[in-house]
């Protein structure tokens, strides 16, 4: 079964395509480039805008989308479904991690409790389908490492006491929001054959 899957984040492709055993196109492969605008309230509602927007280009297919983001409760939740453009539009991974790191250290806090959102949104011509899974952890006022992507290298995962962006990836693929959000997608999509 192939899947066509309506993200242009490398480190998400590369996590999705090695997270379903099945063969995952970015759907740039396909379309080439196609702006999305995500203006829904929630991660779910994006996930669905993005997952919409593909399959209607490509209808017949299985389109997989996945909204996500970082909320630190002792911000306001910020910066939540903002975390892509939290350094403003077209912002990179690097100044939106920075712009974290310069907020909580405004607020002199060093360590504070944070979690990450996935939201994946399924289309398909049997319909539109969505699961989440979330990752807790803390997020600190520096950067250590440069392994995963986005927010890793600040958020120490619960239980551990290293950043995503210091351990080891087989640890970020057992226990992050995306995995456990995908292991649900993966119900839905054994449904799709
Ligand atoms: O596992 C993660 N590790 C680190 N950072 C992460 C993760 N998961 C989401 N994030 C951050 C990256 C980005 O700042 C935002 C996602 O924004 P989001 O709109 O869903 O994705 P995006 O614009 O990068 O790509 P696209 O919309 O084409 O899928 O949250
Ligand atoms: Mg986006």
């Amino acid at each position: 079964m192939k899947i066509i899957l309506a993200s242009s984040n490398r480190g998400k492709i590369k996590e999705i395509q090695e997270l379903l055993q099945a063969e995952v196109v970015p759907y740039k492969d396909i379309l080439g480039d196609i702006t999305i605008i995500e203006n829904g309230k929630s991660f779910q509602e994006n996930a669905m805008i993005k997952a919409k927007a593909i399959f209607e280009r490509v209808p017949q297919s299985i389109v997989l989308a996945d909204d996500s983001g970082i909320s630190v409760p002792a911000l306001g939740g910020e910066p939540g479904i903002y975390s892509a453009r939290y350094a403003g539009e077209g912002a990179t991974d690097k100044e939106n991690l920075q712009k974290l790191i310069s907020k909580l250290q405004e607020k002199n806090i060093k360590k504070t409790p944070a979690f990450y959102t996935a939201a994946i949104a399924i289309a398909s011509p049997k319909g539109i389908f969505t699961t989440h899974g979330w990752m807790w952890g803390e997020v600190i006022d520096e950067a250590r490492g440069d392994r995963g992507f986005g927010y890793d290298p600040m958020f120490i995962p619960e239980g551990y006491e290293k950043t995503l962006g210091e351990l080891d990836e087989e640890v970020k693929k057992r226990i992050s929001h995306r995995a456990k959000a995908l292991r649900l997608a993966k119900i839905v999509l054994e449904r799709m054959v």
